[in-house]
């Protein structure tokens, strides 16, 4: 089925051009990989705030913050179709290849936003409603359109929008943002630049190709592996935090420390490439244990906050 079915030659009744996308190319739009691990993480700070939320209400929650971060995503690809079109990583996404129309991207990421933010406020509280306009409005608008192609700390300022999330689902249990969800905010966003200048290193020539300032382009190879291990520490120390504070076990914080060890060490195999290695197999594989390293953090923070609450160990570490 297309969206063309009932237009003649492709214009609607306001002759806006429409394409002959379906579904899935409209899927695509939502950025679906990259915004699992953040659905994730929101379902995280849900399930470690304190109290509970009704099953259907939380239910609710996840999806408004799952449909707004795809609709985010959406925005993402129609300001930055004419970059993507050049870069070989991004030339086969929705719009540079031609299936859906920049208008129809804009006003699918607009029409989702409205409707995620909606909806998440009438069902479940205001506060958390505005954190998600407030995540999309930061993704979209202020890194997007403003820093990323204005300066190399784009991503360290951006990465903010990514850390959210965990935040979002907390405040839609309390009504509230606190310090716990505060640290959880912390680790994505210390996370962010170790997680994004690992793929930078080896697509250094995708940005350098059409201008936009990432940080191994602008500054070169060696700061970048500086700076990647530097964030990579500090997203291992913020980690255990929970522990210090009595919110985590202890159990959880060395299996945190062990992660974050094995964080750093595969940032510093990234400082000891050579510079100018072709097949940057050391930050391909940091790139690839970031994303595993944030997924195992937030399983681990829930266990551990289930197994504290139900008392599965008979008491605290
Ligand atoms: C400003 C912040 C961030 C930047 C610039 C960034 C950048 C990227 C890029 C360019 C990719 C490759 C995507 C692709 O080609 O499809 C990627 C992959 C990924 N990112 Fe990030 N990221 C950021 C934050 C996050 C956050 C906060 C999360 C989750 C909490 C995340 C999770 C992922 C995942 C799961 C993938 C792998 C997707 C796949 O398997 O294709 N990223 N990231
Ligand atoms: C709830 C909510 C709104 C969540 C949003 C979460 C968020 C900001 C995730 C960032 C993920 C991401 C792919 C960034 C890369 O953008 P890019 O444009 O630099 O990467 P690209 O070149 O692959 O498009």
């Amino acid at each position: 089925m297309t969206v063309l079915e009932n237009h003649d030659e492709g214009l609607s009744d306001n002759g806006v051009r429409l394409s002959e996308a379906g579904a899935r190319d409209f899927f695509e739009l939502l950025k679906p990989r990259v915004m699992s691990l953040v659905v994730f993480t929101a379902f995280a700070g849900l399930v470690l705030a304190p109290g509970a939320l009704n099953p259907m209400l939380a239910a609710i929650a996840i999806l408004c913050i799952a449909v707004g971060a795809g609709a985010s995503g959406a925005l993402n690809m129609w300001y930055d179709a004419d970059i993507d079109a050049v870069m070989t990583r991004t030339a086969r996404r929705p719009i540079p290849a031609g299936k859906v129309t920049g208008e129809e991207a804009l006003a699918f990421g607009i029409a989702l936003s409205c409707f995620s933010v909606g909806i998440l406020g009438l069902a479940v509280n205001w506060l958390s409603a505005g954190l998600l306009a407030f995540t999309i409005f930061f993704y979209a608008v202020i890194y997007t359109m403003w820093l990323k192609r204005w300066t190399p700390q784009n991503i360290v300022i951006g990465g903010a929008a990514g850390a959210f999330p965990p935040m979002i689902g907390y405040a839609a249990v309390t009504g509230t943002v606190s310090i716990d969800s505060v640290i959880l905010f912390m680790i994505i966003f210390l996370w962010t630049p170790a997680h994004f200048w690992a793929l930078a290193l080896f697509k250094m020539r995708d940005y350098g190709a059409v201008g936009v300032p990432m940080l191994p382009n602008v500054a070169g190879e060696g700061p970048t592996k500086v700076q990647i291990v530097v964030y990579a520490v500090l997203t291992a120390l913020c980690s255990v935090i929970p522990s210090f504070r009595g919110t985590a076990s202890l159990g959880y914080g060395l299996f945190a420390a062990v992660l974050g060890i094995l964080f750093v060490w595969y940032a510093l195999k990234v400082y000891r490439m050579p510079e100018g290695d072709e097949k940057m197999v050391p930050a391909k594989k940091m790139f690839a244990y970031s994303i595993l390293y944030l997924f195992a953090i937030f399983s681990a923070l829930m266990a551990d906050h289930v197994i504290r609450a139900y008392g599965v160990t008979g008491g605290a570490f």
